[in-house]
């Protein structure tokens, strides 16, 4: 099955490759309208799908559930999709060997795209966006929790396409709840590029197993350092929301580490403000003095992600150490830093290695819509060949031209 899905998307591929920026965009803006006048329909798959999921907690189900504004935020996405340059046959200019001979290197597509992704409906849309307009075609496996919404969506794709002119096979989705297909498509020969969104089953048994191109979206075990030199009420700000504003994702922050000189004041002000939103403090035992409703942590508390609301909290005695601490149990998403101190912050920037690294602001801004792309395929936590939020430039290769009258070596 899958091998007449990828021929079926090369065919339809090849022509969207060679089509100009404009006809491309033409697909965006149809499923735009489209999401629009069906929202009804694809609300009330979703509703089906929230229905039939019982054993997910209050963060999954979130993450499950699409709502109304999501979708207009969607459309939006698709909209600054549409605004931005065709990255398509751009290069950094052409250059003239001292032969006479000139070459170029131009952004050209990938090809066929497989995406294996969490259950967020969203994730069909925002990242199908981002492949047609750079020239590929796609092949979704999306959670099982999902899969009447992406369903839904996937149909609104193939409208779409069909009614642009295009091969309806640009996008395709595997609706078989069966995990065997995700392993074919990591086997699937010929597949230009494999991107697994998903938890470190999924990621490990892909870098173990996958014998087709893959770059991998990694687990957010991300942390917040405070700086003795922060302000007290912005740290509590910026720990708040990276916490609590959508505890299942990604970039949610799961420890906050705290210079020992201003834990007196910040911790207290922390609980405080974390308590009413329910949040549920794992502390070690410097900083349990300063908290009076914090549970003991573990060490594996500091490798946890947890995508609830829940979050470590450490006391260090430097930024060193935070930073030691970041290079041990991080993974390399998003890291920040919340200082005053123009020093301290540009050492932070430079010493942690991750893909997005902050100073004084939330870990959840890590995110293709957030960051004006319109949206995400998935936020890269590898260094080959995207990092970070993958937007249209990530879903594209080089190809160099070059144009010579004659020329032989
Ligand atoms: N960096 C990023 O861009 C992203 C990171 N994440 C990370 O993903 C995690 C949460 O995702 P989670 O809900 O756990 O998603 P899962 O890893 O459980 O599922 C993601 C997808 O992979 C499939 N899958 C999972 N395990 C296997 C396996 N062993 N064999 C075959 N298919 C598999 C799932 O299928 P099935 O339906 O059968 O479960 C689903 O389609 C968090 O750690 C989060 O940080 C998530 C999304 C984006
Ligand atoms: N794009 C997201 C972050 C990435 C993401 O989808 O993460 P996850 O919820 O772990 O699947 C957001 O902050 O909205």
């Amino acid at each position: 099955m899958l091998q007449q899905m990828l021929k079926a998307s090369r065919q339809a591929q090849k022509t969207l490759a060679l089509s100009p920026a404009n006809k491309r965009n033409q697909i965006l803006e149809t499923m735009a309208s489209l999401l629009a006048e069906r929202r009804e329909m694809i609300l009330a798959a979703n509703r089906k799908d929230i229905e039939r999921a019982i054993d997910l907690s209050p963060a999954l189900m979130k993450r499950l559930e699409l709502t109304e504004a999501q979708l207009m935020r969607l459309i939006d996405g698709i909209h600054v999709v549409i605004r931005q340059p065709d990255p398509l046959g751009q290069g950094e200019g052409q250059r003239r060997l001292p032969n006479g001979l000139t070459i170029e290197a131009v952004h050209v597509p990938l090809g066929v795209i497989g995406l294996i992704f969490e259950s967020r409906p969203g994730v069909a849309i925002e990242a199908t966006a981002l492949i047609i307009k750079s020239g590929n075609a796609v092949i979704l496996r999306g959670g099982h929790e999902a899969m009447e919404s992406i369903r839904v969506i996937v149909d609104c794709w193939q409208d779409a396409v069909t009614l642009s002119g295009f091969d309806k096979e640009l996008v395709q989705a595997i609706l078989d709840p069966d995990r065997q297909y995700v392993t074919d498509l990591m086997h699937l020969n010929g597949l230009d590029l494999l991107i697994p969104r998903g938890g470190p089953g999924l990621i490990q048994k892909v870098v173990k197993e996958a014998t087709v191109p893959v770059i991998e979206t990694g687990v957010g075990n991300c942390h917040v350092y405070v700086d003795n030199m922060a302000d007290v009420g912005m740290a509590v700000d910026i720990v708040t929301n990276a916490k609590v504003s959508n505890p299942g994702v990604c970039n949610a922050a799961e420890t906050v580490l705290v210079h020992r000189d201003i834990a007196p004041k910040f911790l207290p002000a922390l609980e405080q403000h974390l308590s009413s939103y329910g949040v549920t403090l794992h502390a070690d035992p410097l900083s349990r003095h300063y908290l009076s409703l914090a549970v003991p942590a573990t060490e594996e508390d500091f490798a946890t992600e947890y995508l609830s609301l829940d979050l470590a909290v450490k006391i260090v005695e430097n930024i060193d150490e935070a930073i030691e601490h970041i290079a041990r149990y991080g993974t390399k998403h998003s890291e920040a830093i919340v200082t005053n101190d123009y020093t301290r912050g540009e050492y932070f920037l430079n010493a942690v290695d991750a893909a997005v690294v902050y100073w004084n602001a939330s870990t959840r801004f890590t995110d293709g819509y957030e960051f004006g792309m319109g949206g995400e395929v998935g936020i890269s936590t590898q260094k080959l060949h995207a990092r970070g939020p993958m937007g249209l430039l990530a879903l594209t290769t080089w190809k160099w031209i070059a144009k010579g009258h004659g020329q032989i070596r």
